[in-house]
């Protein structure tokens, strides 16, 4: 039998996360009741018509009222300017969380409008698709992936804990992450891909040129993997950019120094240095499988790891 954990919760934007949420949450039964809010009545009208939220709500405000729990589930350069829109909705000792692929930059930007007494609990579930919108959601996401928590300091041990029981509840693995390591460890393996995914596909002459053309027909996985990857939504991906900022040119500056050796060694006709290079990359591999962390999410969810070009792992 399942507890009920929050007599009311309210998510913020009807994308792919929050729908997810909500059905992950109603196949649970971790909730009396479920408001929601999106900006555009087309979106609104979508999920009533499709039986998202037990009630859609016209404004952010009134999805709030009495809620113990609101999820902030818009891009992370809305967080800001939404939850100042519902600060002075919130009901006393409720919590506010939010579900944002960066979480500095949000912390930031959202932790100045939560009223006193009120929670704030960031979160950050590794788990998604290309896709968007209200009808992208499955209450099957969050099986077996990760949930990072990062709570800020003086986070309220007891809406910590109410937290992670929920997303346990919906199925995830729940972890506890400091704000900064969170937004390095996230451009390694995330942001980052995402960028090369999106460079690698912008390569190509133009787009219908790419996705008319045989390319895709005789291409390898990992080239059909980067034209998904890279179908990912424009908004919420310029925003994660402009948000992890200094980790992600971090990791970049890494990235075209290596880039460059290799590509050093292609001209110079450096075997050794290819296969020295590639030799400890498939050693990774194998250690991360060995290790069994490859719960099919070390790469959050793709089921393929960015960088396989065969389709196979031998
Ligand atoms: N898509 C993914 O794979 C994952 C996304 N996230 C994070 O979850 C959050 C939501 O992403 P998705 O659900 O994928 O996006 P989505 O595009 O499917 O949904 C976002 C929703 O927010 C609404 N919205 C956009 N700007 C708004 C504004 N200024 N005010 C009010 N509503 C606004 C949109 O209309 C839409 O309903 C983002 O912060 C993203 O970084 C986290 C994990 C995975
Ligand atoms: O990053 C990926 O590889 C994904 O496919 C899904 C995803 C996207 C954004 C996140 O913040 C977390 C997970």
């Amino acid at each position: 039998m399942s507890t009920q954990i929050y007599n009311r919760v309210a998510l913020i934007g009807l994308g792919l996360i929050a729908s997810s949420m909500y059905w992950a949450i109603k196949r649970g039964g971790l909730v009396g009741e479920v408001t929601g809010y999106a900006r555009s009545e087309a979106t609104r009208d979508k999920a009533r018509e499709i039986g998202l939220c037990d009630r859609v709500c016209v404004s952010a405000a009134e999805a709030v009222e009495g809620a113990d729990l609101v999820v902030l589930c818009v891009p992370v350069g809305a967080m800001g300017p939404v939850m100042q829109e519902i600060s002075g909705s919130l009901m006393p000792g409720a919590t506010v969380s939010d579900v944002g692929s960066v979480k500095r930059n949000v912390i930031e930007a959202v932790q100045p409008h939560i009223p006193a007494g009120v929670h704030f609990v960031p979160a950050h579930p590794l788990a998604g698709t290309e896709h968007s919108g209200p009808e992208s959601g499955f209450a099957e996401l969050y099986d077996n992936r990760w949930c990072l928590l990062v709570p800020v300091e003086g986070s309220d041990p007891e809406a910590v804990a109410n937290l992670r029981a929920l997303w346990e509840g919906m199925g995830a693995n729940v972890d506890e992450m400091d704000a900064d390591h969170h937004d390095l460890v996230l451009a390694v393996t995330s942001h980052t891909p995402h960028l090369i995914a999106y460079t690698m596909v912008g390569v190509a002459d133009d787009l219908r040129r790419v996705t008319d053309s045989e390319v895709i027909k005789y291409s390898a996985a990992g080239f059909r993997d980067f034209t998904r990857i890279a179908a990912s939504d424009p908004t919420m991906w310029r925003d994660v950019f402009l948000s992890n900022k200094e980790a992600t040119l971090e990791i970049l500056g890494r990235f075209t120094e290596e880039l460059f050796a290799l590509q050093r060694a292609i001209r110079t006709g450096d075997g050794e240095h290819l296969h020295d290079y590639f030799t400890h990359t498939r050693a990774i591999r194998r250690g991360i499988i060995e290790a069994g962390q490859d719960t099919d999410a070390p790469d959050f969810g793709r089921g393929q790891a960015v960088a396989t070009t065969s389709g196979q792992e031998k």
